[in-house]
């Protein structure tokens, strides 16, 4: 069943953002006194109750369930490509949303393996942004239509979303975007991405510091540094990820692009990513940066830097297995087990 319908214009998604639903209370409750009774000793299973009560919250229903659970890959282009900040050419975007369609990519091994359902998104993979370097990468009507892909693509019946992307070059749109969101040094939010050398590592940083010094400035807000710094693949994820939130579909965001893409709604609108976690921290260094400024801790390091989803769609053996143990186990009064001794 479908609900959404396309925003109308960026002063819709704006509004939409100024009125995300909350957490249901209800349903964080009614999990957390289940959680009390079950045959453990009181959080002892640390983040997998906090996940279940998380669910819960943001699916709007106790028991949370992790059946139905759908990937989102979105692919794009960039103009910033052309300056030489990746380690693979422009060309493999296309390339490989065709080997994602094959079903050879990690990814669709990795969907196969946890039960996920996957959609590869390509959006205008022929048609690079602008280079940012020189011009906003997206003018507000092209923002608009690829907020309204993600906005649109996560309108679906599901338990959790997990949102990636694929884009040779958004390493750069997303050190950009966070270096123009959160400050600090373009060093420190540049990073070898696909794998560049040293010197292309030390251009990269240089080329996040012309960008961010050419838009910051003019910049009205967040969103626009998204329309300026970003990616249609990005403001996808971006769009997916209010979508998810209408729909009460938590999400489980992947690496270092996703991430940048999705910190625009935070920093925009305080609180829009209370129904997200970060599948795990990208071994790309400004993704830990990223984390920290987000105050968002991620569900597994695993030292994996390769995007299109990958994180996220591991991380759901972690939220499945919250689930699980939520549902499965037993309390202490059905099992006849003691409770905790007298005074202890
Ligand atoms: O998810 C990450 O943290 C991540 C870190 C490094 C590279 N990537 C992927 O590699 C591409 C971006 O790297 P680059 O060097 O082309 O900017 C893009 O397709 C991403 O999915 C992804
Ligand atoms: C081969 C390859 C696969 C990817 N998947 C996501 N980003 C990628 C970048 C490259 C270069």
């Amino acid at each position: 069943m479908t609900s959404l319908t396309p925003m109308p214009s960026l002063q819709a998604f704006h509004s939409l953002l100024a009125s995300l639903p909350g957490p249901d209370t209800a349903a964080i409750t009614a999990v957390q006194a289940r959680e009390a009774a079950l045959l453990k000793p009181p959080g002892a299973l640390g983040r997998l109750e906090e996940l279940s009560a998380w669910l819960a919250a943001w699916q709007g229903r106790s028991p949370p369930a992790a059946d139905r659970i759908g990937a989102l890959v979105f692919a794009g282009s960039h103009g910033v490509a052309a300056q030489g900040v990746s380690a693979y050419p422009p060309a493999v975007t296309h390339e490989m949303i065709a080997s994602f369609r094959q079903g050879w990519a990690a990814i669709n091994q990795l969907c196969r393996a946890q039960g996920v359902d996957l959609d590869v998104i390509p959006l205008q993979p022929e048609q690079p942004t602008a280079d940012f370097t020189v011009a906003p990468a997206m003018r507000e009507d092209e923002l608009l239509a690829a907020l309204n892909v993600g906005f649109l693509a996560a309108d679906r019946d599901l338990d959790l979303l997990c949102l990636g992307e694929m884009g040779i070059g958004n390493s750069t749109a997303a050190a950009a975007l966070a270096h123009g969101l959160f400050h600090g040094l373009p060093q420190a939010w540049a990073g070898p991405g696909t794998g560049v050398d040293a010197e292309r590592l030390a251009m990269k940083a240089a080329v996040v510091g012309r960008a961010v010094a050419l838009h910051r400035p003019a910049a009205t807000d967040a969103l626009d540094l998204l329309r300026r710094l970003g990616g249609r693949e990005l403001a996808a994820i971006a769009g997916a990820v209010v979508g998810a939130r209408l729909r009460r579909v938590p999400v489980i965001l992947d690496g270092y692009a996703a991430t940048a893409a999705a910190a625009v709604l935070a920093v925009q609108a305080p609180g829009a990513l209370d129904h997200c976690q970060v599948g795990h921290r990208s071994a790309e260094p400004g993704h830990t940066l990223l984390l920290q400024c987000l105050q968002m801790a991620p569900l597994l390091d695993f030292g994996m830097r390769l995007g299109e989803a990958s994180g996220a769609v591991l991380a759901v053996a972690v939220v499945k297995a919250a689930v699980c143990c939520h549902l499965g186990m037993a309390t202490f009064a059905e099992a006849g087990v003691s409770g905790p001794a007298e005074g202890a």
